[in-house]
This record gives C-alpha cells, sequence and structure tokens, in this order.
C-alpha cells in the first residue's frame, strides 16, 4: 500500500515494482492510498469468484480482506475504463476527499499497467435492492423507523453532493442498487463521482437496465439534459419504493399497477396513498408520515424540474421541519407519456442475477432494451420497446 505524500519514495523499490516514470505521473497526488495489483490479488484470493459480490455496469465487486484485516468491496473497472493514469489519479483525488455519513468511503485505488481498480469501505448489509426490493439478503426486516432513517440519510448524502461539495456533484444513478447498508441499516450512496471516471465515449450500460429506466428524469431519458434536477427525480421513485416495499417497474402485476410512480399519482388523486404502504409493515406505521413521503415522493417527479424542491429542502420536508403544500403537487412527469411503451412479458422466470444483451439509446430517441431483468421482486424476462414520440414528433 502505498499512500502520497508521505510514504512517497521511501516505496519507489522493488516492493511495489512501480517504475519511476509511473511514480513521477502520481507524484502530485495527495491523500490518497494506492494498492498495488499484488495486494489486491492476495486480499481476493486471486478474484475468486467465491467472492464475488457483484456485477455492475462499470466492472465486477470483488469482497477482500485488506493487509491490517480492514474488509474492502473491490471495483475492478471493466478494460473499456482505461483511462491515464494522471488522469485517472486526479478524480480519484477528488472523490476520496468527499467524506460523509450518508456516502460510502473510497479508501483508494490501483493503477497499474491496464488496472484501474477502485478500493471501498465494505457495507455488510448489501444494496437496499438486495435487501429491500428482492427481499433476498440476511431477512433484514424493515421497519418504518429503519425506513425513515434509510430515506432521510439518502437524502442528507445526496444533499450533500449537491450544495455542499465544491463542484457539486450530480450523481447520475441514484437507484436502489446504489444504495448500500451498514451493519447498522445506516444507508450509504455508492458510485457518485465515478461517471468521471469513465471515458466520455464509453456509454455507462447499466446491468439493470428496466429499473434504470424507471429512475431517469424525463427531460435526461430524453433529452440528455443533466442537472441535480435529474437526481432529484430519480430520488423521488427511490423514495417511493422504499415506502411500498417494491420496485418501479414489476411487469408481473396487473398492468394498471405495474409502474409505481403512476400508481401512487393515481391514488393521489384518489386520497388513496396509504393503501400502497408495504403490507409488510402489517400496519405498524405512522399513516400520516408516510403519505408525507409518498407526496414528498410525487414533488421530486414533477414533470418540470423547477418543480422539484431542492435536495436540502427535500431533508426539511422529510424531518418535518417543512410542511407540504398539497396545491403544490401536479402530475409527475411520466416518461410512458412521452413514449409508446410495450411490454413483452415472457415466462415469470426470474433469474438469480441480471445480464443485459442489448441496450441502445440511438440518437432518434428510441430505446431498444433486450433484457434478461433483475432479481427485483417480480421482474420477469421481459422484452421493452420504447419509442419517443416527443422525438418522433421534433
Ligand atoms: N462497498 C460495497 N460493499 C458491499 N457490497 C458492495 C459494495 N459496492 C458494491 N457492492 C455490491 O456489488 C453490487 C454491484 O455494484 P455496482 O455498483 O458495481 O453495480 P450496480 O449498482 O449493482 O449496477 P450498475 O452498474 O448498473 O449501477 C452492488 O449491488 C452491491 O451488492
Amino acid at each position: 500500500m502505498t499512500c502520497f505524500p508521505s510514504l512517497f519514495g521511501r516505496k519507489l523499490d522493488s516492493a511495489t515494482q512501480r517504475s519511476a516514470e509511473l511514480d513521477d505521473e502520481l507524484s502530485g497526488i495527495h491523500n490518497v492510498t494506492f494498492y498495488t495489483y499484488k495486494e489486491l490479488r492476495i486480499a481476493t484470493d486471486d478474484f475468486s469468484p467465491t467472492n464475488k459480490i457483484g456485477e455492475g455496469g462499470f466492472g465486477s465487486v470483488y469482497k477482500g480482506k485488506l493487509k491490517r484485516g480492514q474488509m474492502a468491496a473491490i471495483k475492478v473497472l471493466s478494460s473499456e475504463s482505461r483511462q491515464g493514469v494522471k488522469e485517472f489519479s486526479t478524480e480519484i483525488q477528488v472523490i476520496s476527499e468527499i467524506v460523509h455519513e450518508n456516502l460510502v468511503k473510497l479508501y483508494g485505488c490501483c493503477v497499474e499497467g491496464n488496472h484501474r481498480i477502485l478500493v471501498y469501505n465494505y457495507l455488510e448489509n448489501s444494496s437496499l435492492e438486495k435487501t429491500l426490493l428482492a427481499r433476498g439478503h440476511n431477512n433484514i426486516q424493515f421497519s418504518w423507523r429503519t425506513r425513515t432513517k434509510i430515506c432521510i440519510g439518502v437524502a442528507r448524502g445526496l444533499a450533500y453532493l449537491h450544495e455542499e461539495v465544491r463542484p457539486h456533484i450530480v450523481h447520475r444513478d441514484i437507484k436502489a442498487s446504489n444504495i448500500l447498508l451498514d451493519k447498522d441499516l445506516t444507508p450509504k450512496i455508492s458510485d457518485f463521482g465515478l461517471a468521471k471516471l469513465i471515458p466520455p465515449n464509453m456509454t455507462h450500460v447499466s446491468t439493470r437496465v428496466a429499473g434504470t429506466i424507471g429512475y431517469l428524469a424525463p427531460e435526461y431519458a430524453i433529452r440528455g439534459q443533466l442537472t441535480r434536477k435529474a437526481d432529484i427525480y430519480s430520488f423521488g421513485v427511490l423514495l417511493i419504493e422504499i415506502v411500498c416495499g417494491r420496485c418501479n417497474t414489476n411487469t408481473r402485476l396487473p398492468i394498471e399497477e405495474q409502474f409505481l410512480l403512476e400508481r401512487t399519482w393515481e391514488l393521489y388523486e384518489r386520497r388513496e396513498l396509504v393503501g400502497l404502504v408495504d403490507t409488510e409493515l402489517n400496519g405498524n406505521f405512522d399513516a400520516e408520515q408516510a403519505c408525507r413521503f409518498l407526496k414528498i415522493g410525487l414533488l421530486c417527479t414533477q414533470d418540470s424540474p423547477k418543480l422539484r424542491p431542492s435536495m436540502s429542502t427535500v431533508v426539511k420536508m422529510l424531518t418535518g421541519e417543512i410542511d407540504i403544500d398539497d396545491n403544490s403537487i401536479t402530475k409527475p412527469g411520466l416518461i410512458s407519456d412521452f413514449m409508446d411503451l410495450k411490454v413483452r412479458s415472457n415466462t415469470p422466470k426470474a433469474k438469480p442475477e441480471s445480464i443485459p444483451t442489448s441496450y441502445n439509446y440511438a440518437s432518434s430517441g428510441s430505446y431498444n432494451l433486450d433484457a434478461t431483468s433483475s432479481t427485483s421482486a417480480g421482474s420477469s424476462q421481459a422484452t421493452m420497446t420504447f419509442t419517443s414520440a416527443y422525438a418522433r414528433s421534433m
């Protein structure tokens, strides 16, 4: 392990076998821990499949034990994401300086040869997607109190990225699989800043295409307009998922219940929001608070980005410091309003891990998705075709 600048120089030896040239490139990088490839191979038992804990659009994630016994999540970036040493390390320095209780801590990285590897704090309770939405990990009971803590924690982490970090960070991919839980079920947002580590010509191909689509703000999905408000939209969808205990798209349900955001709007209009709250709670929840959370979800997903509150306002709404004016809630921005959405559901065989087969966003504005979708409750093998009516009419 090499830590600059304190150990820089001392480690210019055969132990790390790093060339003087590489050390020269890294000499301006401060306070980042650089791991050797050998060290990470040992930590993961040669990247053994038994230590593999996940696979994302950026590469594979392994559980590993570092030299001093510390557990880590080791993310091996795919070969397409090979960035230059200097550029990669500079971004790493920015990310590793961002520290907040609700953000996953980046310990350091490895930049040897073609290897680009990120080393993170290991979170014992996996992701919200695996634990709450797919209910497949440790049988964790998500009480109402735990859910409020998770919602407020994620909101605080995002508010920090949006409003306190300079320059501001737009996460771009807020969703249940990017919310990890520590042993006390404190939520930690993962993958922030990652977009900057990927060369601009490489599109991030998500492993959970269908799920990700459901989190995308219409203006981002259709026109590529990326601002903090796109994250706030995704947060709104996530918030509703946490209250309802189901994922935003579930093609196994009757057609009128498949899309959670549409459903939430319908029940809001009928003043029946409380009926959406997760039945796993057996009625043990604060109904006023749960409906407030759902209304905040609707506010965050308003069609016009301007109508969505900032994340610091969302935190205050969630904690009850600011009241919600029902008159300010209008119909959320639904991607299905812009697109002819056709979902052809095949045999309802959910697979343990999702494997994308293709993902294509053509500039004409049409999506073609052929995905074997994820473990999330009720997702099935589905072929989805989105054709943007909006794009066609332009
Ligand atoms: N720090 C960590 N601690 C524990 N598990 C982790 C950690 N980071 C990632 N994982 C596990 O690895 C999985 C894959 O993570 P990754 O962020 O690469 O992809 P993803 O978010 O699932 O998908 P995508 O790339 O489409 O966003 C996560 O869902 C989680 O289960």
